[in-house]
């Protein structure tokens, strides 16, 4: 039976453009764009991963509001439960630490980069956007 992996990812936006994290060159498929996040512990809720994976990784906190997606997708490897978020950044600009690279985006430039698959469904709704 595949791994089932419950994560979840930040939609930060700021001034209008959504901030867009390269992976690592030595993650699971290295320099593929993401959403800031990551798998939810046991005994967490996803607002509780998701404020402590974008602490620890970038060094900010955000305010969790509303689902984006949840999307439910098979890679070689495991299947990943992912859930999107609208975050808003409370505290710190973001700090590269565990990421390749961090972009802005708007709304209408996100396909302009080689996202997760998982991200797809998120990223299409995103795309039609403005805000
Ligand atoms: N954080 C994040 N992970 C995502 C997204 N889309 C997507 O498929 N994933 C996958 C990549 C990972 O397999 C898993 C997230 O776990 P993680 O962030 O703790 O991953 P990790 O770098 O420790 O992964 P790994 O190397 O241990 O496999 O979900 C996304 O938008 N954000």
């Amino acid at each position: 039976m595949k791994q089932e992996i419950y994560v979840v990812g930040a939609v930060i936006i700021e001034n209008n453009k959504i901030l867009c994290a390269q992976r690592g060159y030595t993650d699971t498929m290295p320099l593929v764009w993401e959403f800031p996040g990551g798998k939810i512990e046991e005994g967490e809720s996803p607002q509780e991963a998701l404020y402590r994976e974008v602490e620890e990784e970038m060094d900010c906190t955000v305010e969790i509001g509303e689902q984006v997606e949840h999307t439910v997708y098979e890679y070689d490897f495991a299947i990943v439960h992912l859930t999107t978020y609208y975050c808003k950044l409370l505290k710190g600009e973001p700090v590269l630490k565990e990421h390749a690279a961090f972009k802005w985006l708007s709304p209408g430039e996100l396909l302009s980069i080689d996202w997760a698959p998982a991200d797809m469904p998120a990223i299409e709704k995103l795309n039609q956007m403005s805000f």
